[in-house]
């Protein structure tokens, strides 16, 4: 049985949306999230973008999930290559995430910071709070976006206890603990 509200087979459907766009976006200006520049490397090339929309989706197999605007530059390379790393930002790094925020050739991007290599080739940065080094297990397409289940192959902790964080869309700086 169709749910009540569905349009009649082949009628297009011209009911105006509940949420709107830009009701979604404001909405979602209300949630506060750690900020992440996500790289990639590989036969389709060196590229990354900020990403806000990192989540955690299980430890067994360790997986996280990042959402990609199909539109993205990077789209092509992430998927090209298959791999990612996932390096969380820290106090400071706001003129970072900026950078890869768009608009910027991928080349330039990679002018500020220090990176290394992580093991599936991925560019890891230097002063990170964490990095999650990834091979892409499953793309799911919703929307705008692809949906990439990341399995996690390596972690490297930095020493910054001072997290990025976006939120009422500015960047603000979350202080945890110390190790001492
Ligand atoms: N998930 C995303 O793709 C995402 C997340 C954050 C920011 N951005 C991009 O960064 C720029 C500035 O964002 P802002 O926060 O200052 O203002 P904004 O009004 O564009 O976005 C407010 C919030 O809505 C969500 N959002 C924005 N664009 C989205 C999209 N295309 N798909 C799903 N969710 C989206 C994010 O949570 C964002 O923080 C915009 O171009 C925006 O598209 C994209
Ligand atoms: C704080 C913040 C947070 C996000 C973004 C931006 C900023 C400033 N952007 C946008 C994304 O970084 C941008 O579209 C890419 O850099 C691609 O731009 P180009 O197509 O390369 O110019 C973004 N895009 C995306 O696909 N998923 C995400 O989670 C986010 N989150």
């Amino acid at each position: 049985m169709p749910p009540p509200c569905s349009p009649l087979d082949g009628a297009p459907d011209t009911t105006p949306p509940a949420v709107t766009r830009e009701g979604f976006r404001n909405a979602m200006a209300r949630l506060g999230a750690a900020v992440n520049i996500v790289t990639t490397d590989g036969p389709g090339g060196r590229h990354g973008f900020t990403a806000s929309a990192v989540c955690s989706v299980t430890d067994s197999p360790p997986t996280l999930l990042v959402c990609l605007n199909k539109g993205s530059s990077a789209a092509g390379p992430v998927h090209a290559n298959g791999v990612v790393c996932i390096n969380t930002l820290a106090a400071g790094h706001e003129p970072l995430s900026n950078l890869f925020g768009g608009r910027t050739p991928p080349e330039e991007r990679f002018a500020s910071g220090a990176w290394r290599v992580a093991a599936t080739g991925a560019p890891m940065l230097v002063g990170a709070v964490v990095a999650f080094d990834c091979r892409i297990v499953r793309t799911v397409e919703v929307g705008t976006h692809n949906v990439l289940f990341c399995e996690v192959v390596g972690v490297a902790e930095g020493g910054s206890h001072e997290s990025l964080i976006y939120y009422s869309r500015r960047y603000h700086t979350l202080s945890g603990p110390t190790d001492d």
